[in-house]
């Protein structure tokens, strides 16, 4: 027999819900022998309970008009398909799934509907061509309530949205580049000056680097390590990660809680939400203040900040104030990050990352791992970076145009190791109809992009890191516009795409200028293995296990090099 969740509020028809429903009842209705009269109120319960769950049915089945939910596996009472949900890499397992239930692809968790695309057709057609009505975000009740709900990322489509949108949108388009550019080079010697120091700490580098970019292009912030300037978004992510793990916050389940008077012992939010307002108000200000001081002592740098900054004197008064609360938020968001989580009152794949940070470094490891996997790709992008450029000067942006390799080399980084590999939730806004099936509002999206860009069929060896996938056969790259999903879709696409692509060509093309990277000795001169592709989960952003490898300078050359651009 099927799941009985699945008879009482799956795909059947009404006739087919009363049928296979009735037999059920039928079966508790002619239990009541002697014996088992003692169990009465228990059956009373259960056929009451049984009752609410036809009225439920029929209700769905009104509301849908009697047309199917898309397919997927049968789910049981109550908990729906909680327990097919996977907790570890999602991706495979709905890439899996797709192959039994179709490219699109329906889960339950509770009452939550969960829409799963594994095609390029299934993610466009929803998430771009129906934009207007898929790009709302899940909502977690805690968030709203800490007022720490303020992030672009993971606000729903409010004007507040539409405003931080405009100013990242503008700020970080390709043609801003040009301002970032000298700054992104500077930090870039920085990292090759680190590299050669402590190689082994290469890691902390990255972070450090990524860090320091970020915070220089958001607010012309120069971010040391162990700086201030990061321990409230540390501790903001650290409080987040854990509230939004399943269970944590009873309130996301049931967010009636949340109007729990704060003398109820344990089930008060009171001091909670006091702590996520002081965070909120130092993750939207300290920035902004140093930069206005900076400002008013004349020392600014230029940086998103203070060029907006100085866009507000054209305002006075509330709307000065409003617009200056707008770009807080907005570059807040890129400076604290996003917490990311799947469906809301449910479950949650915890998990959080800096927006700007975490993501670009989680490519930045996958770079070298692909360095020391793949010790062939690395021969042949230096010699295209030796040939071009020649062994005097470290590479500029103006080199980009004669290095095709590399530049295929840095798609293939976002196709290998997926930083995100089904991308971030979107949810539904109305009620809707596509391809026979029904989506109802309040429907969270996911965008399995992975099967996409790992499927065999258009991308052979889809696990081996062959940057030639994306050369043409005269050697100049190929466009593959289905690439772009590892950024998102529709009104929701990542706006620091740009920023991600120029950071990966000067950090590749610098490292493999100055580097050899190789698989590290141990004390016995043996080579420790790395083992390919193992990946770590920091909520749904993936990083590859941290790893061991050497980076020593190719020649006396290559050192000179990096010592003569020592930046500090
Ligand atoms: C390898 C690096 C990165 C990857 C793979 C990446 C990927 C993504 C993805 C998949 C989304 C969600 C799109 C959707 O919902 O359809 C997103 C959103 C976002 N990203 Fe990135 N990202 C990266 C780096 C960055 C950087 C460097 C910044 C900032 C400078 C940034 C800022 C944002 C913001 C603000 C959003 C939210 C947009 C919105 O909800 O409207 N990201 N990113």
């Amino acid at each position: 027999m099927n799941r009985l969740g699945h008879c009482l509020v799956g795909n059947c028809s009404l006739w087919e819900i009363a049928a296979k429903n009735s037999r059920i009842l039928w079966c508790l209705l002619s239990f009541p022998t002697q014996a088992a009269r003692p169990m009465y109120p228990l059956i009373n319960a259960l056929a009451f309970l049984f009752f609410v769950y036809l009225l439920v049915a029929f209700r769905d089945y009104k509301r849908r008009r009697g047309l199917p939910y898309p397919p997927g596996p049968s789910s049981w009472p109550i908990i729906g398909n909680l327990l097919d949900v996977p907790k570890d890499t999602p991706w495979t397992v709905y890439a899996d799934m797709s192959k039994k239930y179709g490219d699109l692809f329906c889960l339950r968790v509770f009452n939550q509907v969960v829409i799963v695309l594994c095609s390029s057709s299934a993610i466009k057609d929803l998430l771009e061509k129906r934009a207007q009505t898929c790009s709302e975000r899940p909502t977690l009740p805690i968030l709203e309530m800490m007022e720490l709900d303020w992030f672009v990322p993971s606000v729903g489509m409010c004007e507040s949205w539409r405003e931080g949108r405009k100013i990242l949108d503008r700020s970080l388009r390709p043609g801003a580049a040009m301002l970032y550019r000298q700054m992104m080079q500077e930090k870039t010697r920085w990292f090759l000056t680190q590299l050669f120091a402590n190689p082994k700490e290469f890691h902390h580098h990255i972070e450090l680097f990524q860090g320091k970019l970020i915070m220089s292009l958001t607010y012309g912030y120069d971010l040391k390590d162990g700086d201030d300037f990061m321990a409230a978004p540390i501790q903001a992510t650290e409080i987040m990660s854990r509230l939004i793990l399943p269970g944590a916050a009873l309130v996301n389940q049931l967010p009636f809680l949340r109007h729990i008077h704060s003398w109820v012992p344990f089930l008060s939010y009171e001091r909670l939400m006091r702590m996520g307002r002081v965070l909120s108000e130092k993750l939207k200000n300290a920035p902004i203040d140093f930069v206005k001081d900076a400002m008013r002592n004349g020392t600014a740098v230029q940086s998103l900040a203070s060029e907006h900054l100085q866009g507000l004197e054209t305002f006075v008064g509330s709307e000065r104030q409003t617009q200056e609360e707008i770009i807080k938020k907005t570059l807040g968001s890129i400076y604290i990050g996003e917490v990311l989580y799947y469906g809301p009152n449910i479950w949650h794949l915890q998990g959080l990352f800096l927006a700007g940070a975490d993501t670009t470094v989680s490519s930045m490891y996958s770079f070298f791992l692909a360095l020391v996997l793949f010790p062939q790709v690395q021969r042949r992008a230096q010699a295209e970076i030796d040939a071009v450029i020649g062994r005097d000067r470290l590479p500029t942006f103006d080199d980009r145009p004669r290095l095709p390799y590399i530049d295929a080399l840095c798609k293939e980084l976002m196709r290998w190791q997926m930083v995100g590999p089904v991308g971030f939730p979107h949810s539904s806004s109305k009620d809707d109809v596509y391809r026979g099936f029904f989506i109802p509002k309040g429907s969270v999206i996911i965008a399995n992009a992975w099967a996409i860009l790992h499927d065999p069929e258009t991308y052979p060896d889809p696990e081996e890191f062959k940057p030639e996938r994306f050369l043409d056969e005269d050697g100049t790259v190929r466009d593959d516009p289905t690439l772009s999903l590892v950024f998102g879709v529709g009104k929701r696409i990542c706006p620091g795409r740009h920023v991600v692509d120029a950071t990966l060509f000067i950090v590749t093309s610098s490292v493999l200028s100055a580097f050899n990277v190789t698989k590290a000795r141990d004390e016995n001169g043996n080579e420790i293995p790395v083992k390919a592709m193992a990946t770590v989960l920091s909520g749904i952003v993936v990083h590859p296990a941290k790893f061991a490898c050497s980076i020593v300078p190719r020649d006396k050359v290559a050192e000179d090099l990096i010592l003569e651009n020592t930046v500090s």
